[in-house]
C-alpha cells in the first residue's frame, strides 16, 4: 500500500472550483488542445472529434457521434471509446480553470448500450478542488441533451506543470508542438495562470 488517497469523494476541506476570468464565454466552442488528440483533434481521422462548449461556472458540454470505427459489439459503441469521450470532456474543464491537469482516476458506469450513429450529449463539471486534486463528474445522454443517461463518470484529475508533457512526451512530437505557432498559443494560455 502506498498510503495514497485515491477516493473519488472530495475531502471535507475541499474548496469549490474557481472559473478563470479569461475562461471562454458560456456557449463558446473550445477548440482542440492538440490537433493529434484522439479525443478532440481534427488531425485524427478515426478520432472522436469531440466538440466541446464552455458552460456556466466550471462546466462544459460536448457532443460525440459514435461511428463505425468506434464499435465494440456489432453496432454498439466500445466501452473504452465511451470512457474516452467522458475523459476528454472532463479534460476540457481545464480551459475553464486554466489549470493543466491529467486524469488520475476515472470510474465509469455504463447504464445503457449506445448504438453506432448515436449522438452522445456530454456534460461535465468540477465539483471540488483539494490541493492539486480536481474532483469532477460527467454524464453522457442519448436521444437529446435531456435524454436518458447512458454513461456517467466520476474522476480525479491531478494538476501538473507544462513540464509534465515536455519531460514525458516523445521528443519528435514535443519539438513539433513547440514549433507550431497555433499550438504555442494553447501552451501560453496555460503558462500565464498565476
Ligand atoms: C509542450 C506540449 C504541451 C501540449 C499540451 C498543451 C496544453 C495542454 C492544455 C490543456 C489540456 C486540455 C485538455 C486535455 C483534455 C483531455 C485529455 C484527457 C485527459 C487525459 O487523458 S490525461 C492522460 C492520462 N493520464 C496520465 O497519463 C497521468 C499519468 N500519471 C502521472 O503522470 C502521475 O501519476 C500524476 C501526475 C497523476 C501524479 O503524480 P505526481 O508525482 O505529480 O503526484 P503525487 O503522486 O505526488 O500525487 C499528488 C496528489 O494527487 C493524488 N493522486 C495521484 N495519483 C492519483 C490517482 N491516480 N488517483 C487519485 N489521486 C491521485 C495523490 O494522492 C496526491 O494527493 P495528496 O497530496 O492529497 O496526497
Amino acid at each position: 500500500m502506498s498510503g495514497r488517497t485515491t477516493a473519488l469523494t472530495p475531502p471535507a476541506d475541499a474548496r469549490p472550483p474557481v472559473r478563470h476570468p479569461e475562461a471562454p464565454a458560456p456557449g463558446e466552442v473550445i477548440g482542440a488542445h492538440y490537433d493529434n488528440c484522439f479525443g478532440c483533434g481534427g488531425g485524427v481521422p478515426h478520432g472522436l472529434h469531440l466538440e466541446v462548449r464552455a458552460g456556466e461556472g466550471v462546466r462544459v458540454t460536448a457532443e460525440f457521434r459514435v461511428r463505425e470505427a468506434h464499435q465494440g459489439a456489432p453496432g454498439l459503441a466500445h466501452g473504452g471509446v465511451l470512457a474516452t469521450a467522458l475523459d476528454e470532456t472532463l479534460g476540457s474543464l481545464n480551459w475553464l480553470t486554466r489549470v493543466i491537469a491529467v486524469t488520475g482516476r476515472l470510474e465509469t458506469d455504463y447504464v445503457l448500450p449506445v448504438p453506432v450513429d448515436t449522438v452522445l450529449h456530454l456534460d461535465a463539471e468540477v465539483s471540488a478542488v483539494h490541493g492539486r486534486k480536481i474532483y469532477c463528474t460527467a454524464t453522457g445522454r442519448i436521444g437529446g441533451p435531456e435524454g436518458p443517461v447512458a454513461v456517467r463518470a466520476d474522476a480525479v484529475f491531478i494538476e501538473v506543470k507544462l513540464e509534465h508533457f515536455v519531460n514525458n512526451g516523445r521528443p519528435a512530437e514535443i519539438k513539433a508542438v513547440l514549433s507550431d505557432p497555433d499550438q504555442l498559443k494553447v501552451v501560453r494560455a496555460f503558462e500565464v495562470n498565476p
